[in-house]
């Protein structure tokens, strides 16, 4: 079973993470995980903090001269920015108060229900938990799982596809070969495939910004063509659409998740929704030419790419503020102000895939097993030559 965990506060020493699970004899590529990273501070609409941070990671347990020996895999990545901090965010004791509290909660963020739960008068206490920079772990974490997908030669990856009222033409466009997608995104400041849209994305932060506001947006994250049968409809927490969704919405400002046609589906004829079966030949799975199922039916994989997409709701924190109420006096103030980004929708997207790649890799590890990589990918093998039998024209 794989299972992870993080910790570490935003202008804390560091992020520290542990993944455990993952089989003996992976090879951990540390530029693979680098180059996740880096994509995750891009995007236009980023604050000043992505100047500051290097994200860069160092594994402390679990890899021997680069290759993982089956024990927890521990990680940390430190903040940067700490050093602009070490008073105010000292883990020893200090005494007299700290310098930069924060009194006034913003609307959309965790500041407000966090202080009355936890007790908190200075709200720093919570937001220094809350915030999205602990999302450069789950990316760091996601990374091992991509790792661990790409030895069963399975892919994630995502495109920006709305920012703000702005959308992609063909938001339902087909994907035949992930690199090319890749580097029509990589090639857009937004994460978008389409450049009339990118540029029209860009426009809409940009006059957010200039006027105080932020933006959100909605992402889509694909995968190449998955196993059939990870999670299982015989129980409804094992089921793997609601494992992904949980995984999506767990991300900071993620408030809808789609799987396949998603809402849309919900508006139309259930012909124009199901993806039909044709036969394909005996001792052949038939094939489906549509996908609007997403992938998954019955919270289980069907052998189709997996198609998820989230939306997130615009960043709390606004330059020109609302109005809040000071916790101290209770007296009306706008809300804090704290440096901020205008849109993260594109440095979701990269946590959006690390969150898919860390579920998959559960799942797959729930239903193949394995203490090293051969033990899996053998599990694997054996799990397919049973399921060749199940095809139409071999059953006896
Ligand atoms: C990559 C990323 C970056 C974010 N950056 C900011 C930010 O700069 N300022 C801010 O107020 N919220 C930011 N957020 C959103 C807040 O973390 C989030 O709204 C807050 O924790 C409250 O959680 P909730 O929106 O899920 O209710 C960001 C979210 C993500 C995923
Ligand atoms: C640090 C990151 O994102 C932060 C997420 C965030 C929030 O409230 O969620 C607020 C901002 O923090 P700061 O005020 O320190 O600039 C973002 O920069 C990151 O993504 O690595």
């Amino acid at each position: 079973m794989i299972r992870f965990l993080t910790a570490g506060e935003s202008h804390g020493p560091a992020l520290v993470g542990m993944i455990e699970g993952i089989p003996s004899g992976m090879p951990l590529d540390s530029d693979m995980l680098r180059e996740d990273l880096s994509r995750r501070k891009m995007g236009y609409g980023r604050g000043g903090r992505m100047r500051i941070e290097t994200d860069e990671v160092r594994f402390l347990t679990g890899v021997r001269r680069g290759v993982t020996i089956g024990s927890p895999i521990t990680v940390i990545l430190e903040n940067k920015d700490f050093s602009h901090w070490e008073e105010d965010m000292a883990v020893g004791p200090r005494s007299g108060e700290p310098e930069r509290q924060v009194l006034i909660p913003r609307p959309g963020h965790a500041d407000y229900a966090g202080g009355i739960k936890y007790g908190m008068r200075d709200l720093r206490n919570i937001l220094e938990r809350a915030s999205a920079r602990e999302t450069a772990m789950r990316v760091a974490l996601g990374g091992v799982a991509r790792q661990y997908l790409r030895q069963l030669d399975i892919d994630v990856t995502s495109f920006v596809l709305e920012i703000g009222s702005v959308s992609m033409k063909s938001p339902h466009m087909e994907v035949k070969d992930f690199s090319e997608l890749r580097s029509l995104v990589m090639a857009s400041e937004v994460f978008c495939p389409e450049v009339e849209a990118s540029l029209a994305m860009i426009e809409a932060i940009r006059t957010a910004k200039r006027e105080g506001d932020t933006l959100g947006g909605v992402f889509e994250v694909r995968t190449t063509p998955l196993p059939v049968g990870l999670g299982t409809y015989t129980q409804w927490d094992r089921r793997l659409d609601g494992l992904l969704a949980q995984a999506m919405m767990s991300i900071q400002a993620i408030k809808a998740v789609e799987i396949g046609l998603g809402m849309e589906g919900a508006r139309k004829h259930g012909s124009k929704v199901h993806d039909a079966f044709l036969p394909a030949g005996p001792g052949q799975p038939p094939v489906r030419p549509t996908n609007g199922a997403g992938g998954l039916e019955g919270g289980m994989t069907n052998g189709q790419p997996l198609l998820i997409r989230a939306g997130m709701k615009p960043i709390s924190t606004l330059y020109n503020p609302l109005p809040s109420v000071n916790i101290r006096t209770g007296e009306s103030a706008p809300a804090t102000i704290e440096r901020s980004d205008t849109c993260a929708v594109p440095a979701a997207s990269v946590v959006g895939e690390a969150m898919v790649c860390l579920i998959l890799a559960q799942a797959i590890s729930e239903k193949f097993s394995g203490d090293s990589i051969g033990e899996l990918k053998a599990h694997m093998e054996s799990s397919e030559r049973v399921e060749q039998m199940y095809y139409p024209g071999n059953i006896v």
